[in-house]
């Protein structure tokens, strides 16, 4: 297990489950997924594309698109104590909390950002709607973006377009950070960046956290972005998480045969290891295998994993893991 952070739980979602439909079928791109984060952590999820990652994020956001369902789970934010459950919030309320409790960088800065505004607009528009005024909005607004290390007067009255792709995704940090949130939702916090920008972004993420306490859940196929930010790592396959535990060992030693590919195939500076992919595919979520989702492509599977349900996620050498075949060899005393 875990061990339980001291510091009070800032978000905390439990057995999350969602659903997209159309006339033509039934995608469930979430199941059963828990996670909580503590005051000043960061949780990582990560898996392949099409894994459920930004789902998750729009579901704990309340921001799914209307072809979406929350079959069942809970969503709280805990401010100083109280518990704001976000699912069961009208929608007014929720647009209220969204800011103030939980804020999100989505993927992809330079769609967040209004083609047609200057950036200080940008700042106003969310302090308006929450009744920010307008001279303190703008106050905040210039010392959060030089905490993030821009020229506050010269990225004010800019327009996105002339920024770099650095530059918009630090203001989307900044204006994230606007309403002084307990949560930030990070969704591929560093695609498209170039390595040292990446680096640089990356860094200034922890500088803020450090200087306010802030709580990130990072959303990222990049491992490495994972190893930069995270305390805990949660795996993500086919919508269900399939290992979960802190960072050191996920990353550094997993167990899940699925995490274990996922890091095989990610080129690393301390390993002369090559590269190696995971063959096959990722399973349609509208027709997902029996048995576990990623039998087809595991080479440890045996008849169990092959039929019944999917593997529950169990204690295994200090961390969850959903996977037969590791529960086995830790039930059997064998190696972690
Ligand atoms: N608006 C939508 N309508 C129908 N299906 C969707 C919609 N958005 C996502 N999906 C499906 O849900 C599944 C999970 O997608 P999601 O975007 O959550 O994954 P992800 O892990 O964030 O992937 P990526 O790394 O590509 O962003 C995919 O099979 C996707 O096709
Ligand atoms: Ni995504």
């Amino acid at each position: 297990m875990i061990a339980p952070s001291a510091e009070p739980l800032v978000l905390d979602v439990s057995g999350l489950t969602v659903e997209y439909r159309d006339a033509v079928r039934t995608v469930r791109a979430v199941t059963g997924l828990s996670l909580s984060v503590a005051r000043g952590r960061t949780v990582a999820l990560i898996g392949e594309s099409g894994s459920g990652k930004t789902t998750a994020a729009l579901a704990i956001l309340g921001m799914l698109p209307g072809s979406a369902t929350v079959l069942s789970g809970s969503v709280a934010v805990t401010p100083a104590g109280r518990r704001l459950d976000l699912l069961r919030l009208p929608r007014r309320e929720l647009r209220a909390l969204r800011w103030q409790h939980i804020a999100y960088v989505p993927q992809g800065s330079i769609s967040s950002l209004n083609p047609i505004q200057r950036i200080g607009r940008h700042f106003q528009q969310t302090a308006e709607a929450h009744a920010l005024g307008r001279r303190a909005a703008e106050a905040r607004a210039m010392e959060l973006l030089a905490a993030v290390h821009l020229e506050p007067r010269r990225i004010w009255t800019s327009y996105p377009h002339e920024l770099s792709g650095g530059t918009r995704q630090r203001v989307a940090i900044a204006l994230a950070m606007l309403l002084e949130p307990e949560v930030i939702v990070l969704d591929e916090p560093t695609t498209a960046l170039d390595v040292l920008t990446q680096e640089a972004v990356l860094t200034t993420l922890l500088e803020l956290q450090a200087a306010t306490g802030v709580s990130y859940l990072a959303i990222t196929h990049d491992l490495s972005v994972a190893g930069a930010v995270a305390d805990e790592v949660i795996t993500m396959y086919a919508g269900r998480a399939v290992e979960r535990g802190t960072a050191e060992q996920v990353l550094a030693d997993p167990l899940h045969p699925y995490t274990a590919g996922l890091l095989r195939s990610t080129p690393s500076v301390d390993s002369d290891l090559p590269v190696q992919s995971i063959g096959g595919h990722p399973p349609s979520l509208s027709d997902l295998p029996p048995g576990c989702s990623f039998h087809p492509r595991c080479g440890l599977a045996d008849e169990r994993c092959r039929s019944g349900g999917p593997p529950a996620l169990l204690p295994a050498d200090s961390r969850t893991v959903a996977c037969h075949r590791v529960s086995e060899r830790v039930a059997a005393g064998g190696p972690g």
